[in-house]
């Protein structure tokens, strides 16, 4: 990707020795207040799993993580906000993720995200007015009835991927436009949302087509399936994913059902399993599939956030492609919500324009000539590059930018839950031994995706894991001349139960069983400066600065490392003073 060169960084200190700065992402690594009663009863309970502390559901509270107390006891410690508005999400009911912390680490300042986005487009009419919406929905095809509309996306009101509000206004503005058949192609949440909540979306959905449905306008569910097995993957972790959903929302191939409702409460109870996982299925009438794609059809795919849409984007647009045998390719016309990748501009019709993230940290250090470095495992890959760059797939200078990816396992994380923790530290050490970057950035994806899975068992191990990884990276730091900076993009391990809003206390059902969480939580997460001993001058955290978020972390980076940080950018949190003799 090309440099913008509009700001170049100045060092306003000489380079130090081979120091270097790293930043460490526990991915889904909340930390509550630790004055809050839920942490002091757990805090007695350090180390173990007795059943007290397991029905309070904090697993981060609850695993055995030495390292990261030896960080929180230091005068280098506080917590920072990750969720909400400090995001560029809409409301502070938001729950933080990946895409937008990420995009504010790397960036240094906020902007505002996709969801919001979307919700000025719908509400100032915008979207409807585009050319996007004109080339893909108002069609004469389509509004004579001789081709359809497919919509796709995530079904939940998760606001990280998708929102529902948002494929209503979709359908709405179809029938406006005189069209007459829109089929949903319907990837049930319950990761982003509680684990079996797909019922009430799908209530909220035939209650809206009961009115929105006429004789002039059919909007019908044709195809679906849980959104961890079928079309969403993200960085080519398993296109046997996506290759379920292309069959099952292009094809019609997968198992038949006559309803969504049917669909959805029959594979839950064959399984056990919950939303995220459910198998592929299509929807039929005398045993024929109501919605396959067709030449000349109209597709959009209704997420505004791109990790989890480039590559069904790609199944669905690219002539030479190759992952996966496509035993049909209709050529549609496809529109994404909105641009999921700028470097590849991928795709090329898309509805909302994404924000605008420029002059990244990643683009300045690269023209200012310093080495950089990142590193995760697949899951997470994206995160510390494409995310870290503003939604860019490509590097600035690839001379400067060393990018590891560990290949993550393909076995349910909860089965794994030390995940790569170990190979990451591995990599990691090493190229600090040899000083190979100045900055650097890695992500541990264990506490979320581990969280994720709603296991707290698990999700007690997960942490641990990263915190074993942290203990050996901490150790080398010393004997490295690096300063690490350890954080996390959001919380999810902190909460792997519902708890009540007021009184805190997990949320049980009828027979007295805690109700499991899986999604993200609203909690600040850790920020820890280490081994500042590795520098000439003295540091100490900024006072009266409650309102600190992800996105002063670029700019306390950038200071670290001897730059004066981006008048742009929002400001570190720190400040220095001379050594004393
Ligand atoms: O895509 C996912 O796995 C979840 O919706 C959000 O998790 P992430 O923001 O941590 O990736
Ligand atoms: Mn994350
Ligand atoms: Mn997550």
């Amino acid at each position: 990707m090309s440099l913008s060169n509009s700001f170049k960084l100045k060092r306003i200190s000489k380079p130090q020795n081979n120091l270097k700065i790293l930043t460490i992402v526990m991915d889904g690594v909340g930390f509550t207040n630790p004055n809050s009663n839920i942490t002091a009863e757990l805090s007695k309970n350090q180390g173990i799993l007795p059943s007290e502390a397991f029905s309070l559901g904090n697993a981060v509270n609850a695993a055995y993580t030495p390292h990261l107390n030896q960080l929180i006891s230091s005068s280098l410690f506080r917590t920072i906000k990750a969720h909400g508005t400090s995001v560029g999400l809409p409301t502070d009911d938001d729950m933080g993720n990946s895409e937008v912390g990420h995009n504010a680490l790397g960036a240094g300042r906020v902007f505002t995200q996709g969801a919001k986005l979307v919700n000025t487009a719908i509400e100032s009419g915008g979207l409807f007015a585009g050319n996007a919406w004109k080339c893909t929905v108002a069609r004469e095809e389509l509004k004579n009835g001789s081709k359809a509309l497919h919509l796709c996306g995530l079904f939940s009101d998760g606001n990280v991927h998708s929102h529902i509000d948002h494929l209503f206004a979709l359908i709405i503005g179809a029938k406006k436009e005189g069209i007459k058949k829109v089929c949903l192609h319907l990837l049930l949440d319950g990761r982003d949302v509680g684990p079996l909540t797909a019922t009430e979306y799908i209530e909220k959905l035939n209650q809206f087509l009961n009115k929105v449905n006429s004789n002039e306008f059919e909007c019908l569910v044709a195809s679906g399936g849980g959104r961890t097995f079928v079309t969403m993957d993200r960085y080519e972790s398993d296109w046997s994913i996506v290759e379920r959903g292309y069959n099952a929302h292009v094809l019609g191939d997968a198992r038949y059902f006559t309803s969504l409702l049917e669909a959805v409460e029959v594979l839950r109870s064959e399984k056990n399993y919950y939303d995220q996982d459910l198998p592929p299925f299509v929807l039929v009438k005398d045993g024929v599939p109501l919605g396959v794609v067709e030449d000349n059809d109209s597709f959009i795919f209704f997420n505004f956030r791109g990790d989890r849409a480039i590559e069904i984007t790609r199944a669905l647009t690219e002539d030479n492609f190759t992952p996966f045998q496509r035993k049909r390719f209709p050529k549609v016309h496809y529109a994404g919500m909105m641009q999921y990748d700028g470097d590849l501009k991928l795709p090329e019709i898309f509805l909302v324009q994404p924000p605008a993230i420029d002059q990244t940290m990643t683009e300045l250090l690269s023209s200012a000539g310093v080495k950089q470095f990142a590193c995760s495992e697949t899951q997470k890959y994206g995160h510390v590059t494409y995310f870290w760059n503003g939604n860019r797939s490509g590097k600035f200078d690839p001379s400067l930018e060393n990018y590891i990816e560990i290949t993550s396992d393909l076995f349910p994380f909860q089965e794994r839950p030390w995940m790569k923790s170990a190979e990451i530290a591995d990599v990691t050490i090493k190229q600090m031994y040899e000083n190979s970057f100045e900055i650097g950035r890695i992500n541990f994806a264990n506490g979320d995706m581990v969280g994720h899975s709603g296991d707290f068992a698990a999700a007690v191990l997960s942490v641990a894991a990263v915190d074993l990884a942290l203990g050996r990276i901490m150790k080398a730091a010393k004997e490295t001349n690096t300063i690490l900076i350890v954080t996390a993009d959001h919380g999810n391990a902190d909460e792997m139960f519902e708890l009540d809003k007021k009184t805190k206390k997990v949320v049980k059902d009828k027979n007295g069983v805690a109700k499991v969480k899986t999604s993200h939580t609203l909690s600040p997460v850790p920020f820890a400066i280490f081994n500042e001993e590795a520098l000439e001058k003295n540091i100490k955290l900024k006072d009266n600065f409650a309102n600190a978020g992800l996105s002063n972390i670029a700019a306390t980076v950038l200071e670290l490392a001897g730059f004066e940080a981006p008048h742009f950018y929002d400001p570190s949190l720190i400040s220095f003073s001379e050594k004393k003799n």
